[in-house]
C-alpha cells in the first residue's frame, strides 16, 4: 500500500477506536489535576492545551485543577526564602502563602488560561476564592515517628502547618456556570477560611474533592512518573485500598505521591467511577487515557 495510503488507514483506525470511548464521555466532566513537575517543557504543555480543546469540542467537560510547587520553590528561592515539606505539604508562614498566591493565583493560572486560549479554548482562571469556591479550614497532621518538625500545636500529637489547608466546602455554582457556558475552568488550589485568611491548599486534595462535587466521572492527576511505582521502581497498572495502604505501611509511597493517592481514594469512595495517575511528560497523555486502548499511568480502583 501507498505511504498515503497507508496513513490514512491509520489515521482512520484511530478514529474508529476512539468512537465508543468519545460516546461514553460525551456530557460528562473529567477533573484533571495538572501537577507543577507535570509542567515543563514546551512541547508538552501545547499538547496538554490541544487535549483540552479537543475534548471540549467533542462534548467532554474538562475541569482543570493545577499545582505550581517547583514554581512557588523558585520564587521562594530567588527572594532567600527556605521552604520546607511535611507529608507532602508545604509549611507555609504568612509571607509564604503571599508568594503562593501570587504564583499559583497569577503566573501559573494565567499561563495556563492563556495557553488553552491559544490552541482555540475558551479557559476562564480562579482561585478557590472567586465565587466562593473553596472554603478551606487549617489542616492539622497527626505527627508520625519520622516528623521533626518545628511548628507544633498545643496538642503534641498535631503539627502545625501555618496557612496550610484542607477542603471544608465546595460551592461548584461558578463552575457549573462556566461548564455550561463552554468555558473550561481553571482552578488554582487556593482557599478562603471562615476567618478570611488564605489557606494553601494541596492541588490533589481540591482535585479530588471537586472531583466528587461535581460527579465526575473521572478524576486524572497528571505527574511527572509513569504512575504508582513499586519497591523495584516498576509501574503499577493497577491497585485498590488495600494494595495502597500496604505500599504506605512499607513505605513504598512517600512525598508528594502521598496526598495523592489519599485523593484519588477518597474521590472513587465517593462515587468518582475511575481514578488515575498518569505521566505528564508522555505526550497527549491525556487523550491516550481517555480515547484509546492503551493503558497509560495507574488505575486505583474501589476494591
Ligand atoms: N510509589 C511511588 N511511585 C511514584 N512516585 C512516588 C512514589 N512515592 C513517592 N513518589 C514521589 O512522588 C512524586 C510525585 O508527587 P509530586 O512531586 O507532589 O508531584 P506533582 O507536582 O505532580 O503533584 C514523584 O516524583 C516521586 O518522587
Ligand atoms: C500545602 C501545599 O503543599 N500546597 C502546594 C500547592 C501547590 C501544589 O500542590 O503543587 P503541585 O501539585 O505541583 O505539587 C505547595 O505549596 O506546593
Amino acid at each position: 500500500m501507498p505511504i498515503a495510503a497507508e496513513r490514512a488507514q491509520n489515521i482512520a483506525r484511530v478514529l474508529i477506536e476512539a468512537l465508543p470511548y468519545i460516546r461514553r464521555f460525551t456530557g460528562k466532566t473529567i477533573v484533571i489535576k495538572y501537577g507543577g513537575n507535570a509542567m515543563t517543557e514546551p512541547h508538552l504543555k501545547d499538547g496538554f492545551a490541544r487535549d483540552l480543546v479537543l475534548m471540549k469540542l467533542v462534548g467532554v467537560n474538562p475541569v482543570i485543577v493545577h499545582g505550581g510547587g517547583p514554581q512557588i520553590g523558585q520564587l521562594l528561592k530567588r527572594l532567600g526564602k527556605a521552604t520546607e515539606f511535611v507529608q507532602g505539604m508545604r509549611v507555609t508562614d504568612s509571607e509564604t502563602m503571599d508568594v503562593v498566591e501570587m504564583v499559583l493565583g497569577g503566573s501559573v493560572n494565567k499561563e495556563i488560561v492563556n495557553l488553552i486560549n491559544r490552541h482555540g479554548g475558551a479557559a476562564v482562571g480562579l482561585t478557590g476564592k472567586d465565587g466562593d469556591l473553596i472554603r478551606a479550614r487549617k489542616l492539622l497532621l497527626r505527627r508520625d515517628a519520622s516528623d521533626t518538625t518545628v511548628l507544633e500545636t498545643d496538642i503534641p500529637e498535631l503539627i502545625d502547618l501555618g496557612h496550610v489547608g484542607e477542603v471544608e466546602s465546595i460551592d461548584a455554582g461558578v463552575v457549573d456556570m462556566l461548564v455550561s457556558g463552554n468555558f473550561i475552568p481553571v482552578i488554582a488550589p487556593i482557599g478562603v477560611g471562615a476567618d478570611g485568611f488564605s489557606y494553601n491548599i494541596n492541588a490533589d486534595l481540591v482535585a479530588g474533592k471537586l472531583a466528587e462535587v461535581l460527579h465526575a466521572e473521572k478524576l486524572v492527576l497528571l505527574t511527572n512518573t509513569a504512575g504508582l511505582l513499586d519497591s523495584a521502581g516498576e509501574l503499577i497498572r493497577q491497585i485498590d485500598a488495600a494494595g495502597v495502604a500496604n505500599l504506605i505501611q512499607t513505605g513504598v509511597i512517600f512525598g508528594g505521591m502521598l496526598p495523592k493517592i489519599r485523593c484519588a481514594l477518597d474521590a472513587i469512595q465517593a462515587g468518582v467511577n475511575a481514578a488515575h495517575i498518569l505521566d505528564g511528560r508522555v505526550e497527549h497523555a491525556v487523550l491516550l487515557d481517555l480515547f484509546t486502548d492503551e493503558g497509560v499511568g495507574t488505575l486505583i480502583r474501589r476494591r
